[in-house]
């Protein structure tokens, strides 16, 4: 079978919730897609009130298919530090049609201050590779990995969108949501992401810098993080921009024109608009860029700046990426 489901951004494209049925009646929360981690979790009746602010839960005791996990535990941190736990329940998860009988549903019995500020969303649904889900002392699947082997194609797609409603397809491609020829290129999952090795950079319509790195594909960072060289050489290019180490990050004056930023893979060229690069306002004059240093992290991660640029194919038959502009 195959389903699709649709994808809204929250304030400035930060994040991007979908609609998930937990149970039996269904249960509708709002989660954000995370092709980063590999955890189900969701804010729950054992959520403690005072770590909520109006988040919709599931409760699985109104579920008559939810059924304890007995003895399992979930404990998570995100790149940015935001970390959440609790415990486990197997119940049934459809999303955009798709079913999965018996699905890990893990429920938050800790959430850090980020997550209880996050008031639209219920929680995240891993799209990662199992091997990085953190329950014990059994490791579980993703939703995705369990859906997989009845989707007539093994695989899902994102089409996000900026400041517009996207889609995550599952089990098809949708040769509407896309243009030209879909660039395949095998993903490394060795440390349990969509990772890929781009080919190089172009900023506007400059030369192309070949160079190959490692880089993930992860649906729940917000920004571009790339290695501090092609950072510098893209904002030496907008006049004004500076490093600011109090905001972290390199910042620009909003009235400025940006350049586009060019990747590739293999000989594909991924093209994202200047405009995308320009992530917030942080006074009325002074905006923060979407394109920023991974040197911190180790690695580069392709996140909403530059996803919502194009349309990503997550194949989990071969594993492979499929790239292509839109
Ligand atoms: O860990 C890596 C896996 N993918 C990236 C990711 N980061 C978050 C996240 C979401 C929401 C929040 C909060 F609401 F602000 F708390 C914080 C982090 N979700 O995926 C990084």
């Amino acid at each position: 079978n195959f389903g699709t489901v649709e994808t809204i951004p929250e304030a400035f494209d930060r994040e991007y919730l979908s609609p998930v049925q937990i149970g039996t009646p269904p249960q509708t929360v709002n989660l954000n897609f995370d092709t980063g981690s590999a955890d189900l979790w969701v804010n729950t009746n054992e959520t403690p009130e005072n770590q909520q602010n109006g988040q919709v839960e599931y409760n699985p005791t109104l579920s008559s298919t939810a059924k304890k996990m007995e003895g399992a535990t979930w404990d998570i941190t995100y790149g940015d530090g935001s970390a959440s736990s609790g415990i486990v329940y197997t119940d049934v998860v459809s999303i955009g049609g798709v079913t999965v009988q018996s699905q890990a549903v893990e429920s938050a019995q800790q959430v850090s201050s980020s997550f209880q500020a996050d008031a639209a969303s219920s929680g995240l649904l891993g799209l990662a590779y199992g091997t990085i889900n953190t329950v014990q002392p059994v490791q579980q699947k993703t939703f995705f990995e369990n859906a997989m082997n009845d989707l007539a194609s093994p695989l899902f797609t994102v089409n996000l969108m900026k400041q517009a409603a996207g889609s995550y397809d599952f089990g098809y491609i949708n040769a509407s949501e896309y243009t030209g020829e879909i660039q395949y290129t095998p993903v490394d999952n060795s440390r349990g992401f969509w990772g890929f090795n781009p080919s190089g950079f172009q900023v506007g319509n400059s030369s192309f810098n070949a160079s190959s790195w490692y880089a993930i594909a992860d649906t729940g960072t917000s920004l571009l993080l790339l290695p501090s060289g092609m950072v510098d050489i893209y904002w030496s290019a907008v006049s004004g921009a500076k490093f600011d180490a109090l905001q972290g990050g390199y910042t620009f004056p909003c009235n400025t024109t940006l350049p586009s930023f060019t990747f590739g893979v293999e000989e594909y060229r991924g093209v994202i608009p200047g405009h995308f690069m320009n992530y917030a306002a942080i006074t009325k004059t002074t905006c923060f860029g979407g394109i920023q240093s991974s040197d911190a992290l180790g690695f580069s991660i392709f996140g909403d700046v530059a996803l919502k640029a194009q349309f990503v194919v997550f194949d989990g038959g071969d594993n492979t990426l499929g790239w292509a502009n839109k």
